[in-house]
């Protein structure tokens, strides 16, 4: 890898060149987490609870809020930060994955990332679904991609219930709409900017029944807000849950109602090799998903890589990507930075620097990065 200074300069450059659009990032990893520590958990009214796992929860709150259970009781951070000596130690309570450890000894199994990795989405929740933190949030999310050139992005959203401070709650349709007024507002701000447009997500660990409620769900967003709707993906961790195949007919609903819902399904994140889930690219393919999140299995997939390049089904991200041997097929690919919160880092430039040195080493040109910036905006 090039020295510190090169990389820094290669940063820069890539933060300075249109970089086209994100289209794959979730939610509540958009915006870097130190905003979140220094803006959001200043705010009056915020309660803060420690897990038996030691995991933080936050809460804002006009009353003393109820008892969560395997949770401390509350304590209000004005009063926590007014007894501490040591503020910064309770402002560096873990909100990120990120570590300057060993990586491979602090996260020895894919189950202890992911657990913490999901632990860190749970902290954050109760801060960022706080109707005025969530708008914030999210036009801070737009500010920190739009500073690194990204001129569209695309939101795995998983549009949950947004709360006020007196324990009252909005519904999904409010969180899109929300979306979509915070976005014009910053298109009015910085014109330049084309828009966003959000995927909405279910965990996958959902059942049957739940995945047919949110199907319906997003059947109705979809038509009731098709400038802002972009479709549907299943997210969380592929390997434990179940196969796209098990939801077949669930997911053959909006096709089967002659009803529009696109479908981005996350695929292939796996190195599961010959399990039910290994075949979700196939699967994902069959359902005629518009991209692959992911998709780093798609080497070991002949029949679905030639599937995916024959429709031009891009695939997202890089992470433990074969991405170089895939772009000398003509495979379309763009780069995205999924979680940049979570990873330490935030925008896109980060991780088009990655993809820079990664997949041509020395002989990478700006021509490939042009490419990748191109495929992003067709
Ligand atoms: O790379 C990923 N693969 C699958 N699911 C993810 C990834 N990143 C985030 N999430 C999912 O998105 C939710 C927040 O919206 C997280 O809870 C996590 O389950």
């Amino acid at each position: 890898s090039p020295d510190p200074r090169q990389r820094e300069a290669l940063i820069k450059l890539e933060a300075s060149m249109q970089l086209g659009g994100a289209l794959h990032v979730h939610d509540f990893a958009m915006t870097s987490v130190e905003w979140l520590v220094k803006n959001a958990t200043y705010r009056p009214h915020c309660y803060m609870c420690l897990t038996d796992r030691q995991s933080v929860r936050f809460i804002f709150s006009s009353q003393w809020p109820k008892a969560l259970p395997q949770c401390s009781p509350w304590t209000l951070l004005e009063n926590l930060r007014a007894k501490l000596a040591n503020v910064t130690e309770l402002d560096n309570s873990n909100l990120t994955i990120f570590t300057d450890q060993d990586p491979e000894t602090v996260y020895p199994t894919q189950e202890e990332i992911w657990t913490t990795f999901e632990q860190a989405f749970l902290a954050l929740f109760g801060l960022v679904t706080y109707a005025p933190v969530f708008r914030d949030y999210y036009y801070q999310g737009l500010t920190e991609f739009y500073t690194d050139n990204v001129m569209y992005l695309e939101l795995r959203a998983l549009l949950p219930e947004i709360y006020e401070l007196d324990g009252s709650t909005h519904d999904t349709a409010w969180t899109l709409k929300t979306y979509q007024d915070v976005t014009r507002q910053f298109i009015t701000e910085h014109p330049d900017f084309f828009g966003t447009r959000v995927i909405f997500t279910v965990h996958r660990a959902v059942n049957t029944s739940a995945l047919t409620r949110t199907v319906e769900e997003a059947m109705k967003l979809q038509r009731d807000f098709p400038d802002i709707m972009a479709g549907f993906d299943l997210v969380g961790r592929e390997d434990s849950g179940k196969p796209l195949w098990y939801f077949k007919d669930v997911l053959s609903l909006p096709a089967e109602r002659g009803v529009t819902l696109p479908f981005f399904f996350h695929a292939g994140e796996t190195d599961l090799e010959g399990t039910e889930v290994d075949q979700n690219m196939l699967d994902a393919l069959l359902l005629n998903t518009s991209r692959i999140g992911h998709g780093f299995a798609l080497l070991r997939h002949p029949v679905a890589k030639g599937l995916s390049r024959k429709k031009g089904v891009a695939l997202e991200d890089l992470r433990n990507h074969p991405a170089a041997a895939l772009m000398l097929e003509n495979h379309p690919l763009v780069i995205s930075s999924d979680d940049p919160a979570m990873f330490g880092s935030s925008g896109l430039s980060y991780d088009f620097y990655e993809a820079f040195v990664g997949f041509g080493g020395i002989k990478s040109t700006l021509g490939s990065l042009k490419e990748l910036a191109i495929n992003s905006i067709r």
